[in-house]
């Protein structure tokens, strides 16, 4: 049995525990007739759209003010403890995923079916911080100098050296060698950070390899411009750690506070007189609207795709754009252009060939062994944990790739691991502590490459956004990760790999496999494409309204009552993964909301 249904013979058996109480509850609310205590209470102080990453954070910190009245609308469900285990692929359980695709292109993702790359992010409260990989990195100081503007006053507030509070801010870094650094990392906030202790030979064995290649094992949230280490991860007793876990789960009996799962926002009630924003319409269920209201902000943080799904819906985007839909356009601005997202390419894996087999048993028994105590293997990423960062250009100080490690298990019974197909090697989704096969994902992390969100032609309101990701256009994209994979295949000639008789595994990666070298590596990246899910810049922060959506206080150009909070708002992609990133925007826009309500009397514009 795979070790996947397992997990979602957990998630089925909590389902149904639980779902009588919660059709009672949904049938009550939904037949109580509306009246004036139920428009009393569609008006809040602040509506959070999205309990994401970011919006976890912000309903923690804006409900901290009993006087405040906070509405956080979430499109997905609850999260389940199921989701908690470290080991088990998050991201492959499709009822949590928006299961966005990219449009072909005819130039990336050539063999992945459609021609098209999946975007996974998370629809479930948490958002992607309940499908991510759990890694804590933050970029570097260079990328966040970038987006300040010399002259912009607004922007100074960006360089790196002002955003380090705001990463502390709710860091509980427990890595003694690591919080030594004080001046980077911290104690004592929601978000607990650490490594796993978990280590198997494997992930010694390609640590040591990396050593052997020049790789220093050091914190590579401290700017190091390399490393090869067992990275941190947000985790608290061997559990996932997502921001509904950190932020929200407490905080849950505020009275002040109200959560709606299951709650989709379609577009915002704006007052097109004033260019104010006065709440939101949200569907419980397909075609019935609710309408609920802010006094004082509404927080836009669904994402960089869903964001410019419900700006576009709502009349705020590129009039062009907007027009082409019959939508009539309240404020012209880029919603959706400057699409980002990191990159990398399948089709480059090594076997093991010591591993014994894993049986059905045996997992049963590590799963029990989590719920029971939290340990065994399941308590861990596996040799996920292990990842390269590489700097390719001398001149740029800080990484341009991450050797990411990625761990499959390819079932003997069905594969000897002899041409094994590249498709099979991404879809084989045991948890993750069991594998036999190690891909290295060269993760392209500052990609040149840009595209665009626009709505779905067909069907704006209920069809997938378009995502004209454009992975891999800029030739400069795929020679970086092309010289990556060079690196990476060094590896081989390390004495650690040679000792434990690591080889390349044979896989089926059609149409290429007659090619040679640079050329064969440049028809894999180009076939085998994978999009890292990590969308940012569709509403970018800037000085104007020609070539950005929010200032650099996150509120949206021309629009009062109005902001965007979270990945979308990022200029360019940081060196590292961008959960932390996210987070450290959430914790920075609530401080600069409070910071207007209780200095400016939140005088907007
Ligand atoms: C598979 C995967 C692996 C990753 N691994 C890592 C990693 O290891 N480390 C790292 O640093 N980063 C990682 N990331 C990236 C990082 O987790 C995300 O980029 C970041 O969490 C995005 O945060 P966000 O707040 O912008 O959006 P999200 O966290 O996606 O939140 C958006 C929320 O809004 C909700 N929503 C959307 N539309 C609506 C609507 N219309 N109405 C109501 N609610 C709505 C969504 O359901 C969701 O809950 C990964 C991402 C993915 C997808």
């Amino acid at each position: 049995m795979d070790l996947h249904y397992i997990s979602i013979i957990y998630l089925t058996y909590i389902v149904y525990a639980t779902s009588d109480a919660r059709a009672d509850l949904f049938s009550k609310a939904t037949k109580t007739k509306t009246n004036e205590k139920d428009l009393r209470n569609s008006v809040f102080d602040f509506i959070v759209v999205g309990g994401g990453t970011a919006g976890c954070v912000l309903a923690n910190r804006l409900s901290a003010n009993p006087e405040w009245k906070v509405l956080v609308l979430e499109a997905g469900d609850e999260e389940n403890i199921d989701y908690d285990i470290p080991a088990v692929p998050t991201n492959e359980y499709r009822p949590i995923l928006w299961n966005f695709r990219t449009e072909r292109n005819g130039f990336s993702c050539l063999s992945r079916p459609g021609g098209s790359c999946e975007v996974k992010t998370g629809k479930v409260l948490g958002g992607s911080s309940v499908t991510n990989d759990m890694k804590y990195t933050r970029g570097s100081k260079k990328d966040y100098d970038a987006w300040h503007i010399t002259g912009d006053m607004g922007s100074l507030n960006w360089k790196f050296e002002n955003l380090i509070e705001h990463f502390k801010a709710s860091e509980d870094n427990g890595d003694y060698d690591v919080l030594m650094n004080s001046y980077y990392h911290s104690r004592g906030g929601e978000m607990h950070v650490q490594r796993f202790k978990h280590i198997d030979k494997h992930m010694e064995l390609f640590l040591g390899a990396f050593a052997e290649m020049g790789f220093r094992s050091v914190d590579i949230n401290t700017n190091a411009p390399e490393a090869a280490l067992n990275n941190q991860f947000v985790v608290a007793n061997n559990t996932r750690l997502s921001t509904n876990s950190a932020f929200l789960k407490p905080v849950r009996q505020r009275k002040n506070l109200v959560v709606k799962t299951g709650a989709t926002v379609t577009k915002l009630i704006i007052d097109a007189q004033e260019n104010k924003v006065d709440g939101v319409f949200y569907e419980l269920e397909k075609g019935k609207e609710q309408l609920a209201y802010a006094k004082k902000e509404t927080i836009l943080t669904t994402g960089a795709i869903n964001n410019v799904k419900i700006l576009h819906l709502s009349g705020i985007g590129p009039a062009a754009e907007l027009e082409k839909q019959n939508i009539s356009v309240i404020i012209d601005l880029p919603v959706g252009s400057n699409y980002q997202d990191q990159v990398t390419i399948g089709g480059l894996a090594f076997s093991l060939s010591d591993v014994t087999s894993v049986s059905e048993q045996q997992i049963v028994e590590d799963f029990k062994t989590w719920f029971q105590n939290r340990g065994g293997p399941l308590a861990s990423r596996g040799i996920n944990q292990v990842s390269a960062f590489i700097q390719l250009f001398e001149n740029k100080n800080g990484p341009d790739i991450e050797l990411a490690l990625h761990g499959n298990y390819i079932r003997s019974d069905k594969f000897m691991l002899t041409n094994v197909s590249v498709h099979t090697a991404e879809e084989v989704n045991l948890p993750i502590a069991y594998y036999n096969l190690v891909n290295i994902n060269p993760v392209l992390l500052k990609p040149k490459s840009k595209g665009k969100v626009t709505l779905n032609k067909r069907n704006p309101k209920y069809g997938r956004p378009v995502i004209q990701a454009n992975l891999l256009k800029e030739q400069e994209d795929l020679d970086a990760i092309i010289d990556s994979v060079d690196i990476a295949l060094q590896l081989l000639n390390t004495k650690e790999l040679k000792k434990a008789e690591i080889n390349m595994a044979p896989l089926d990666i059609f149409p290429c496999d007659r090619l040679n070298n640079r050329d064969q590596w440049n028809c894999i990246a180009r076939h085998y494409t994978k999009a890292m899910s990590n969308p940012i810049g569709t509403c970018r922060m800037g000085q104007n309204s020609t070539d950005s959506v929010v200032n650099y206080e996150f509120k949206v150009h021309n629009v009062e009552s109005l902001r965007v909070i979270d990945a979308s708002v990022m200029p360019s992609h940081v060196r590292g993964n961008i959960f932390a990133p996210t987070v450290m925007v959430a914790e920075k826009g609530t401080k600069l909301i409070i910071k207007d309500w209780k200095e400016n009397k939140g005088n907007f514009l």
